[in-house]
């Protein structure tokens, strides 16, 4: 190994510029931690001359990232552009294909091709190292890979994208709009480039995607991911869940079950009392249960150029190092096809919020739909709108049922059972509860 290690950036953007200033700012300690000198020597920008917060003068410049990918001017290739495809996969490919290690943050390509990539690096002898694609600045990837290898993992979930996670804790703490939340975590970098991504909770099942490829030996598949986002989430939700103990979150959550893995990502009630609960603004959480070390959860930011540089640099000083793991814990050959756990076989509680009207009969006849499928109540309320306090008589008053652990699929017969009973005419709102 020569003394220097020569990284081409390609993307320049929040975390392409955060990863070249923590570069030159840790330079004499990586050098004393990893034995050699690491130096930004080449980049790859859409505009070579704009403003940034990185000095980036005496690197060589590519219009191109493939180019940049090819070029005997690097060692190692960082891709921070973005995207599943487009120039974030050619140049990756490019990269590998020439027998160069890659560093990236990008979950959406490893979800969409993190296993062919994954073969093409172990048959080229180079690194493909993503820490910095899930949960920002946690150590989760090398946590699974390499902290917990003696472990047989039941449930990995968490809080997986920082922007939700920020949207969900201002509107509750301070009653502002999605939109005005979702406007400043843009503006702080936290958001991908189309935050639907985000609030869609796609960034979320990407992520998830590749958690449980690590924690459980599979292929990553997201298109086996029940996907739900934030954005049917109002603050009578949000306010709803306080006074029942509860707080919204976006959870990411993959678990074996008897019929194969579960993966799932929705706004989920956690109780307020758990640990994740108290996970706020751009923070992340993820939680691993597991045989021997039983229940471990990491915190920390998950999102945010200096955070995310964090684990980008950590995974180039491994390389510097010489360390080449298999990708995702095992050859890319030997990941098995992942068995789909249905969704309607899912157990857990459920919160579900109807517009009833308020008349006799009306709660008795919802009750009975959930009992005639065995589906037992913790606590009903009603919500908002009390009688005599300017109401109509008979006009529809919010009523919020929490149920004891039952099945997906009993839940939803019970509301269409209650709708085609046709008193109540709106849609529920519904929302799973995690056991912690
Ligand atoms: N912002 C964050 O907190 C985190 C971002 N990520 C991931 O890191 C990657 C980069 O994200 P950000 O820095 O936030 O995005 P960004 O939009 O700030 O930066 C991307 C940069 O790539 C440049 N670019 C686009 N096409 C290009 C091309 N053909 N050639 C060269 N440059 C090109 C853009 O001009 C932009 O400057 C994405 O994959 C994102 O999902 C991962 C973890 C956290
Ligand atoms: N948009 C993402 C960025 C990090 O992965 C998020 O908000 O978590
Ligand atoms: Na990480």
């Amino acid at each position: 190994m020569s003394e220097t290690l020569r990284v081409g950036i390609a993307g320049v953007g929040t975390v392409g510029a955060a990863v070249a200033r923590l570069l030159a700012r840790q330079s004499e300690a990586l050098a004393s931690r990893t034995g050699r000198k690491i130096i930004v020597t080449a980049f790859s920008a859409r505009d070579p001359g704009k403003e940034r917060d990185a000095d980036l003068s005496g690197c060589q410049f590519f219009t191109d990232p493939s180019a940049l990918a090819a070029s005997p001017a690097i060692d190692l290739f960082v891709e921070l552009i973005g995207g599943a495809e487009g120039p974030a996969r050619a140049s990756v490919e490019t990269a590998l294909t020439h027998g160069k290690s890659v560093v990236t943050a990008n979950k959406a390509l490893l979800a969409a091709h993190g296993v062919e990539l994954a073969a093409l690096a172990e048959q080229k002898h180079a690194a493909l190292a993503f820490e910095a694609s899930v949960a920002g600045g946690i150590p989760i990837v090398k946590t699974l890979r390499e902290g917990l290898a003696g472990n047989s993992i039941r449930r990995v979930y968490g809080i997986l994208n920082g922007t939700c996670n920020y949207i969900l804790s201002r509107m509750e703490r301070e009653g502002l709009s999605f939109e005005q939340c979702l406007s400043e975590a843009q503006k702080l970098g936290y958001a991908e480039a189309d935050p639907t991504f985000d609030i869609g909770g796609f960034d979320t099942a990407h992520k998830l995607s590749i958690l449980a490829s690590l924690a459980f030996g599979v292929k990553i598949e997201p298109d086996a991911i029940d996907i739900e986002g934030i954005e049917r989430v109002t603050l009578a939700d949000i306010e709803a869940a306080a006074e029942l103990g509860f707080r919204i979150k976006l959870l990411g959550v993959a678990q074996r079950t008897a019929d194969g893995v579960e993966q799932r990502v929705h706004p989920t009630m956690v109780r307020k009392s758990t640990p994740i609960a108290e996970v706020m603004g751009v923070l992340n959480a993820v939680t691993i249960d597991a045989d021997a070390v039983n229940e471990l959860t990491l915190v920390g930011p998950g999102a945010g150029g200096d955070a995310t540089a964090s684990a980008v640099v950590a995974d180039i000083a491994d390389i510097a190092r010489g360390v080449r793991s298999a990708p995702f814990g095992v050859p890319a050959e030997g990941l098995l096809e992942l068995v789909r756990a249905p969704m309607r076989r899912h157990e857990g509680g459920y919160y579900i919020r109807l517009s009833v009207p308020d008349v006799p009969g009306a709660f008795a006849g919802i009750a009975t739909r959930m009992a005639e499928r065995g589906i037992s109540l913790e606590s009903i309320m009603q919500h908002g709108g009390k009688r005599g306090a300017g109401r109509e008589d008979g006009a529809p008053v919010g009523v919020i049922l929490i149920t004891h652990a039952t099945s997906e699929h009993l839940v939803r017969e019970a509301l269409e059972a209650i709708h085609r009973d046709g008193a109540v005419k709106t849609p529920a709102q519904v929302i799973r509860i995690e056991r912690e």
